[in-house]
C-alpha cells in the first residue's frame, strides 16, 4: 500500500483523521498574516478566542491552531508540524493520540492544554513522575505565556500552599501519584478551607497506555500512625532452608508458590511438631506464606534493589526504582526480614484509591503515547476512549529485523556478543535492552571481558541517567539498560551536542538490541522506538531463547526443534510461538485488570456514597442538623453556653471523625473479606458474588451507624474555656499520615491469586 493510500484510509479501529486534515490548509493560510503581528498582538489574538463555549467552532479551531503554531515558533523556536496539529485537535476531541516516539508529544500536549484552558476548562496534565511534570511545565512556559494561559507544576516537596496555588492555575502539570495523594488527603479535610484539589475537569495523560492500563490497578494509599507490623525473622530463616521443587513449588507464571506435602511436613517438624493448619497456628501459617513469597517469588535485583539500607521496588515496566511504592505491609516486612533489614514504618490504611478510579473522576479524558493501538480494547472497555493514530512527520526508516531465536540462554548471550562486535566495528552506537538489573550487570561484565566498553543504566545508578542517555548516541557508544531507556528518552545521534551526527548517520544510526522480548509488545515497541526517531536511520533486533521465562512459561510441552551449530532456531513455527507467548502474557494481564476492576468497583461505589455524605457535612452543616435532631436538648444547652457557630464546628468535627473512622474500619473489613474469600472457593462459588454478598449488607448500615456514634459523642462532650473539647471526647485525627503506592504486581494481588487459583481449579475439575 502506498503511503498516500495508507494515510487516507488510516488504521482500522482508530478514529478518522479526515476532519482534522481538512483544516490543515486553512490553518496554513493564516500563517503569513499572523507572522506580521507583534508579540502582544499575538497574545491578543489568542485571548480573542477565549470564552466559555466548548468545543470550538470550525473557524475558531482553525484560528486557534494557527495562533498556537505561531506562538510555538516564536517562543520555542519549533514550528509545529502538520501532524502535531492533528494530534492537538484529536486531544481537544478527547482522544488518546498515538504518536511515534520522538515526534514531539510534549509540545502537542501543551498546545491542546492551552486550547482547553482558553475556553475556561481546567487541565491537569498528568505525567509519570515529578521530574517530567516540572521539566515539561518549565519547557512549555514561554508558549503558555504568549497565549495568556497560566501553567504550574507540583512535586513531592511542594507545600500545601504551593499545591493550592498550582491547582488554581489554568494548566497544572502533576504526577499521577502526587495528584492521587492530594485527592486522598482532601478526603480527610475537616475544614473547607483546607481543601487543595479543585473539582476535576480535564485530565490530559502523558504515557497514557502505561497509566491507564499498566498502572490502572495500583492503589495509592494514605496511611496513619499505628503499631508496626513485625515480620518473623525465624520464619525467614526457616524458608531459606526449604528446597525448591521438593519442599515448595512455584507455578509456571511465577505468581504463586505453594508448599508441597513434604514441605508442610518439614515445616511442621521444624516448628516443633505443630499442625500448621489448625486454628492455633493460623498466624504462623500466614507468616510462613509471606516469608515464602518473599523468598521464592521476589528476587533481589529483579523485583527490588537494596540501597541506603532500604528495600526499593523496581517498576516492572519502566525498569527504574518505583518511588514511594511498597508491598502490602506483611509482605514488605517479610522482604525486609529476608534481607535482614530493619522493619519500615507501617500503619493503618485511612483510605486508598486506584489509579483507574482517580482518573475516572475526570469528566473529560484524553492522552498521548507512542503505543496506544495495542491497548485500544482496554481503553474502550474501561474508559470509553478512542485512539487517533497520527502518522510520523517524516516516514520512519528504521530497519526492524526479525527476532532471532536460540535454544539456550548461553547461545543467546554468545550471539549477542557476536552481534555487538559486528555492529560496533561499524561505529554505530548500540543500545542493549535487558529484562532486569541483574541481567544488565551480567551483560555489562561479559562485554567488559570482550574488551568492549559500555555504560550501564539501571535502577541502581539512575542518578547518572541524563548523562548516560546524553552520550548513548555517540559514535561507537555501547549502552546496556533495563526498561529505563524504554520510554521518554531522547537519544540524539552524534552525542548530546550532535557534533558527530553526520558520521553516526552515515554508519547507519542507533542499533537497538533487545535481549529477550518483554511481556508486552508495547514495551518492545517503546525500546525499538529509541532508534529511528524523526526520520533518522536506525535498526532493531530482539534475541530470544526458548528458555526465557516468557516463552518457557507459556509453552504447553517440550517441542522438537532443529538448531544451527550456533544454536539458532530458524523454524518458522517457533517464530510464531514467540509472538504467541507474548499475546498470552498480554491476555493474562488484561484478565488481572478486569478482575481487580470488578472488585474495586464495588468499593468505589460505597466510597462515593460516603464522600457525598461527607461533602454535605463539610460544606452544608449536615452534622449539626443531625445532632440537633438526635439530641435536641443537649444541642440547645450547648448553643446557650458557647453559641451556634461553636456547636456547628464541634458537630462537624465529630460527624466527620465517625465517618472517617467508620470508613477506615470498613476498608479493613473489605480487605479481610477479600483475603478470606478463597476458603469459600472450596464450595466452588463465584468469589465475586461471595464478596458482594457480604460487603453489600455490611455497608447498608454504615451511615446510620456513623450518625448514631456521632450523636453519642456529642451527648458526652464537655466545654472548656468557652469551646467544646472534642479531643477529650475521643475525636482525634491520626498523629501523622504518610502516603505510598501498593505494589502488587509480581504475583498479582490476593484477589488475582485467588481468581487464578479458581481458574486452575475449575480447569482441573472440568
Ligand atoms: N515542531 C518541532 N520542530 C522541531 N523540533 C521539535 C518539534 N516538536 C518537537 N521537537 C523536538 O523533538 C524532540 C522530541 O520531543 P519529545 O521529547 O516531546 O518527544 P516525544 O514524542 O515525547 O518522545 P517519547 O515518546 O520518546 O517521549 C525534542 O527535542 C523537541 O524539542
Amino acid at each position: 500500500m502506498t503511503q498516500t493510500v495508507r494515510r487516507t484510509l488510516g488504521r482500522p479501529g482508530a478514529v478518522s483523521l479526515k476532519p482534522y486534515r481538512k483544516l490543515l490548509a486553512p490553518i496554513g493560510e493564516r500563517e503569513a498574516a499572523l507572522r506580521e503581528l507583534g508579540d502582544a498582538e499575538l497574545t491578543e489574538a489568542a485571548l480573542n478566542l477565549a470564552g466559555a463555549e466548548f468545543p470550538y467552532e470550525r473557524a475558531e479551531l482553525i484560528e486557534l491552531c494557527a495562533v498556537v503554531r505561531e506562538a510555538a515558533r516564536r517562543t520555542l523556536d519549533e514550528r509545529p508540524f502538520d501532524v502535531q496539529l492533528l494530534g492537538m485537535m484529536a486531544l481537544l476531541d478527547g482522544r488518546v493520540v498515538e504518536m511515534a516516539t520522538g515526534e514531539g508529544k510534549t509540545l502537542v500536549g501543551a498546545m491542546a492544554a492551552a486550547g482547553f484552558a482558553l475556553r475556561d476548562r481546567r487541565v491537569h496534565l498528568l505525567s509519570v513522575n515529578d521530574y517530567l511534570a516540572r521539566r515539561d511545565a518549565e519547557w512549555m512556559r514561554p508558549l503558555y505565556d504568549m497565549l495568556g494561559v497560566a501553567p504550574s507544576w507540583i512535586a513531592e516537596d511542594s507545600t500545601t500552599i504551593q499545591r493550592r496555588e498550582a491547582y488554581a492555575a489554568d494548566v497544572t502539570y502533576v504526577s499521577v501519584s502526587e495528584l492521587g495523594f492530594d485527592v486522598l488527603r482532601d478526603r480527610l479535610a475537616t475544614d473547607p478551607g483546607d481543601l487543595v484539589v479543585p473539582d476535576p475537569d480535564i485530565a490530559l495523560i502523558d504515557e497514557a497506555d502505561s497509566v491507564l492500563v499498566d498502572e490502572a490497578r495500583v492503589p495509592l494509599v494514605l496511611a496513619g500512625a499505628a503499631e508496626a507490623v513485625e515480620a518473623d525473622a525465624d520464619m525467614a530463616q526457616l524458608v531459606r532452608r526449604l528446597r525448591p521443587q521438593v519442599d515448595y513449588e512455584v507455578d509456571s507464571e511465577g505468581r504463586n508458590v505453594q508448599l508441597t506435602t513434604t514441605g508442610i511436613e518439614r515445616v511442621e517438624a521444624e516448628l516443633g511438631g505443630v499442625d500448621l493448619y489448625s486454628e492455633e497456628y493460623a498466624d504462623s501459617l500466614a507468616q510462613l506464606n509471606l516469608a515464602l513469597h518473599a523468598h521464592a517469588l521476589l528476587k533481589r535485583d529483579v523485583h527490588y534493589v537494596i540501597s541506603d539500607g532500604e528495600v526499593k521496588l523496581i517498576d516492572e515496566s519502566r525498569g527504574r526504582v518505583a518511588m514511594l511504592q511498597r508491598w502490602p505491609d506483611g509482605l514488605q516486612a517479610a522482604v525486609e526480614a529476608k534481607e535482614q533489614l530493619q522493619a519500615s514504618e507501617t500503619g493503618e490504611i485511612l483510605d486508598s484509591i486506584t489509579v483507574q478510579a482517580l482518573v475516572l473522576r475526570y469528566p473529560t479524558l484524553c492522552g498521548m503515547t507512542g503505543t496506544a493501538m495495542a491497548v485500544a480494547e482496554p481503553l474502550r472497555e474501561f474508559y470509553e476512549l478512542e485512539v487517533a493514530v497520527i502518522p510520523p512527520n517524516l516516514p520512519c526508516v528504521r530497519n526492524d529485523h526479525a527476532t532471532r531465536l536460540y535454544a539456550t540462554p548461553e547461545e543467546k548471550e554468545d550471539a549477542l556478543v557476536e552481534q555487538v562486535l559486528d555492529i560496533h566495528e561499524q561505529g554505530r552506537p548500540i543500545l542493549i535492552g535487558t529484562q532486569d538489573v541483574a541481567e544488565s550487570e551480567r551483560i555489562a561484565a561479559r562485554l567488559d571481558k570482550e574488551n568492549l566498553d559500555c555504560a550501564v543504566l539501571n535502577a541502581k545508578n539512575d542518578a547518572d541517567e541524563a548523562a548516560v542517555i546524553a552520550e548513548a548516541g555517540t559514535y561507537g557508544a555501547i549502552t546496556v539498560s533495563t526498561q529505563m531507556a524504554g520510554r521518554g528518552t531522547d537519544i540524539r545521534l552524534g552525542g548530546s551536542d550532535m557534533a558527530d551526527r553526520e558520521r553516526v548517520v552515515a554508519a547507519g544510526g542507533l542499533y537497538v538490541l533487545g535481549y529477550g522480548r518483554y511481556p508486552s509488545s508495547r514495551l518492545d515497541d517503546q525500546l525499538r522506538g529509541r532508534a529511528g526517531r524523526q526520520g533518522d536511520p536506525g535498526s532493531s533486533r530482539f534475541l530470544v531463547s526458548i528458555e526465557d521465562h516468557l516463552i518457557a512459561s507459556t509453552m504447553p510441552e517440550a517441542r522438537q526443534f532443529d538448531a544451527a551449530s550456533d544454536g539458532e532456531i530458524t523454524d518458522p513455527a517457533w517464530a510464531s510461538a514467540v509472538d504467541r507467548a507474548q499475546r498470552i502474557a498480554e491476555g493474562q494481564l488484561m484478565e488481572l485488570h478486569r478482575n481487580t476492576w470488578r472488585y474495586s468497583k464495588l468499593i468505589d461505589v460505597q466510597r462515593e456514597v460516603v464522600l457525598e455524605h461527607r461533602a454535605k457535612v463539610l460544606h452544608q452543616d449536615l452534622g449539626d442538623e443531625q445532632v440537633r435532631s438526635d439530641c435536641p436538648e443537649r444541642h440547645a444547652d450547648l448553643v446557650d453556653e458557647v453559641g451556634e457557630d461553636e456547636v456547628a464546628r464541634a458537630a462537624r468535627l465529630i460527624t466527620l471523625y465517625h465517618l472517617d473512622r467508620g470508613w477506615t474500619d470498613h476498608l479493613a473489613f473489605l480487605n479481610q473479606l477479600r483475603e478470606g474469600i478463597h476458603l469459600r472457593m472450596l464450595g466452588r462459588r463465584d468469589p465475586l458474588d461471595e464478596f458482594n454478598a457480604d460487603a453489600v449488607p455490611v455497608f447498608k448500615g454504615f451511615l446510620d451507624q456513623a450518625r448514631e456514634r456521632a450523636a453519642q459523642t456529642f451527648a458526652e462532650v464537655s466545654v472548656t474555656d468557652g469551646t467544646i473539647d472534642v479531643a477529650a471526647a475521643g475525636v482525634k485525627r491520626p498523629s501523622s499520615t504518610w502516603t505510598y503506592m501498593v505494589h502488587d504486581r509480581p504475583f498479582g494481588s490476593d484477589i488475582d491469586n485467588i481468581v487464578g487459583k479458581a481458574r486452575r481449579l475449575s480447569r482441573s475439575s472440568g
